[in-house]
């Protein structure tokens, strides 16, 4: 059955209200689309730590033509990775590209957004958030681009070719070294995130910016990851769906989401944590 949208939603509660609505199609929707996904993080408000985060400069472009005309460009720096608009799981709605200089942009196919490339150490750190429980993993990422390997490079590559630039695209000693951001940190996020995009089942990937330790970046937000690459997740998942069958609405009144879903007026049942 595929539920689109509020009104069968609705629907659909109304026929069923002892069913919880875990995460709502409006809010998975969302981060289908690469441009309001990240919207989210720039509006989010965390207490003050050492480390601060932001996203990568980015423009969305509608039209490969406007390629052609350097002002709609030239806000950025290159190296800049070239991502389609629309991030849903499909295939080629994640087939990126590395684009080292304006020849590359020819190759490109609108919609998509440009974002700049940053280099981060060929480490990825995974944040997997399933209601309350938060977990962060590292993992192998693209290489550093120096200033002089740029030069060298031709106008686009894509990513699957990437990882052969350097020797540290099949060395994995640089992920075990690279030290964790801090958890308090990553927590703050997580929670923020969490409750602004009124999302349980989700993860995020965070870079660490080379040239400013303590500067992180969040590149992307995936609805239900693959969450077999998480330690621990058969007791994550299983403790939060016992949690949402064993909660009386009563007690789901109480809970954040709440305010912002409020069940007892759509008739949806219980909300989450
Ligand atoms: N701005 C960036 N600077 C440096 N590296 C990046 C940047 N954006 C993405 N990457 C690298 O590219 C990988 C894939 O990017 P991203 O997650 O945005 O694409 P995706 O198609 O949504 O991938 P996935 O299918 O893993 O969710 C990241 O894990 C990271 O290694
Ligand atoms: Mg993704």
């Amino acid at each position: 059955m595929t539920i689109n949208g509020k009104k069968h939603l609705n629907h659909f509660s109304l026929n069923y209200p002892n069913v919880a609505i875990i995460d709502p199609p409006d809010a998975v929707e969302r981060i289908h689309n690469r441009v309001s996904m990240l919207q989210v993080v720039n509006g989010l408000k965390i207490p003050s730590h050492n480390e601060n985060f932001s996203i990568p400069k980015q423009i969305v472009i509608y039209d490969c033509e406007s390629l052609s005309d350097p002002s709609n460009t030239n806000t950025l720096q290159f190296p800049v990775i070239a991502k389609p608009l629309v991030a849903n799981g499909s295939a080629t709605s994640h087939q990126l590209l590395v684009v080292f200089n304006t020849d590359g942009l020819n190759g490109l196919k609108s919609p998509l957004i440009l974002q700049e490339f940053v280099n981060h150490g060929g480490v990825v750190f995974k944040v997997y958030v399933v209601g309350e429980f938060v977990q962060c993993v590292k993992r192998p990422s693209l290489p550093d681009i120096s200033e002089e390997e740029l030069g060298t490079l031709g106008g686009l590559l894509p990513f699957s070719q990437i990882s052969d630039l350097t020797s540290q695209g099949h060395d994995t000693m640089h992920i075990e070294k690279a030290e964790m951001p801090p958890s308090s940190f990553v927590h703050d996020i997580a929670n923020g995130l969490r409750r602004a995009m009124k999302l349980n089942l989700f993860n995020f990937d965070m870079i660490r910016d080379t040239s400013a330790g303590n500067r992180y970046l969040v590149i992307d937000i995936n609805y239900f990851p693959g969450y077999a690459k998480l330690p621990s997740y058969e007791t994550a998942l299983t403790d939060f769906f016992w949690e949402i069958v064993h909660k009386k609405p009563s007690e789901a009144a109480s809970l954040e989401i709440k305010e912002c879903q409020d069940s007892s007026s759509d008739g949806r049942g219980p909300q989450l944590p």
